[in-house]
């Protein structure tokens, strides 16, 4: 039974689109990011267009929005954006944020920045883990990849990090069960690993992908990162005729592994916390937060934002931000609406700029402003 009811979110995995991304990145040498579709996601169309709830957020985030939305009118891109402003520097957004989800039901396809989140006590919950909790958009993608053009730390990475997104540390239970003593559940369950193991193979499969890595902890935490890294070994023995590798790595070491061999990483799955942290080194080690695009995926519903979620609020309305992440996830999202012409004219447009070198933002080593490498990527469209 357990068995059914997360197969059907996994196999969805098993398009098409992966395999038609991977062509055309082998073809032009370009590393375009791979699609990501569900067969049960229906997006909205009407009168030719694809309504796509847009969620700009905090810091940055209006800045990369703008990026995006310029850059689809020159391409003529027969997407509409429903957009909300929603912001998590306030809790009076409350409501905002409620119909922002209202629309993203209708829609079943987003594209959003990141919302801040107050470290208070008092401040509101996450929107952002809320949102992934309430559409159930279970696997969190990141593609973290040298781009031609931008110098990194390290060269030759090409990692698919994955991550679980609606359970882990990210939980929200912790209580105070004595003044000054704290306990704060962290949530392990087998249906959910499965289904994000089952999503990282089969993400592997059709990727042509040869390795996959479950990261944990479970020499500490043997109950619960003792049943993901279990789980996953169960499910990397139904793939086993496929001849991707299975590997498992303790998450402090992979920390080091990451910074000294990056290399030796292709497909990574893992618990939601270490997700983040895994994201964050894997930006470090390739140029940063701007060039890392991401989606969020579940059965029903797909919302596309940069792979590393910065909000980036020293940079806000300062237009300096780099659009590069915002605008590679607004290509996962055309190609997830089947929209590849589009998707590879902009794909192409963004990798020729920073080749080009004649705009980059300052992260890069650059002095352009987001609006001039915008203005760059269109006018190569
Ligand atoms: N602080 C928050 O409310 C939230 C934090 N997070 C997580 O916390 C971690 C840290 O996030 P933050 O504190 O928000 O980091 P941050 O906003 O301080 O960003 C780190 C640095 O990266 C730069 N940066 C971010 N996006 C950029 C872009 N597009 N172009 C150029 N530079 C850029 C920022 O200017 C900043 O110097 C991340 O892993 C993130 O996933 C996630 C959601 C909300
Ligand atoms: O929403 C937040 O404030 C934090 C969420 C987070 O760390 C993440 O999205 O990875």
């Amino acid at each position: 039974m357990l068995q059914s009811l997360v197969r059907p979110a996994a196999q969805s995995v098993a398009r098409n689109t992966f395999s038609r991304a991977f062509a055309s990145q082998a073809s032009t040498s370009i590393p375009t990011p791979a699609p990501v579709e569900q067969r049960t996601i229906s997006p909205k169309k009407y009168g030719g267009k694809y309504t796509v709830t847009m969620i700009p957020g905090d810091g940055v985030g209006p800045d990369l929005a703008a990026s995006v939305k310029d850059v689809f009118k020159a391409a003529n891109v027969p997407v509409e954006f429903e957009q909300y402003d929603v912001s998590g520097m306030t809790s009076a957004d409350d409501k905002l944020y409620k119909e922002s989800l209202d629309s993203l039901r209708r829609n079943k396809v987003g594209i959003k920045g990141t919302l801040f989140t107050p470290a208070t006590k008092l401040g509101h919950t996450s929107f952002n883990v809320t949102m992934r909790k309430d559409l159930d958009i279970y696997a969190s993608l990141s593609l973290c990849k040298n781009i031609p053009g931008i110098n990194a730390r390290m060269s030759n990475v090409d990692i698919a990090i994955i991550r679980e997104n609606t359970e882990g540390e990210y939980s929200g239970l912790e209580h105070q069960s004595y003044p000054g003593v704290v306990e704060s559940l962290k949530i392990i369950t087998r249906a959910k690993t499965e289904r994000i193991a089952r999503f990282a193979f089969d993400f592997a499969v059709k990727n042509n992908r040869k390795k996959v890595t479950a990261v944990h902890k479970a020499n500490i935490m043997k109950l619960g990162d003792g049943l993901f890294l279990r789980t996953c070994r169960d499910v990397a023995k139904e793939y086993e005729h496929t001849g991707i590798i299975f590997n498992d790595m303790i998450v402090d070491n992979t920390a080091m592994q990451l910074v000294s061999r990056p290399q030796q990483f292709d497909v990574m799955v893992m618990p939601n916390l270490y997700g983040n942290i895994v994201s964050n080194v894997g930006a470090g080690l390739i140029g940063g937060p701007g060039i890392i695009p991401g989606c969020n995926i579940g059965r029903e519903y797909a919302m596309f934002e940069p792979g590393c979620r910065h909000v980036g609020l020293d940079l806000a309305d300062q237009n300096a931000a780099n659009p590069t992440a915002m605008l590679l996830s607004s290509v996962m999202m055309l190609r997830h609406l089947n929209l590849d012409e589009h998707a590879n004219r902009i794909s192409s447009a963004v990798y020729e700029t920073i080749q080009a070198g004649t705009a980059k933002t300052r992260d890069i080593g650059g002095n352009s402003s987001t609006t001039e490498f915008t203005a760059a990527v269109i006018s190569k469209l």
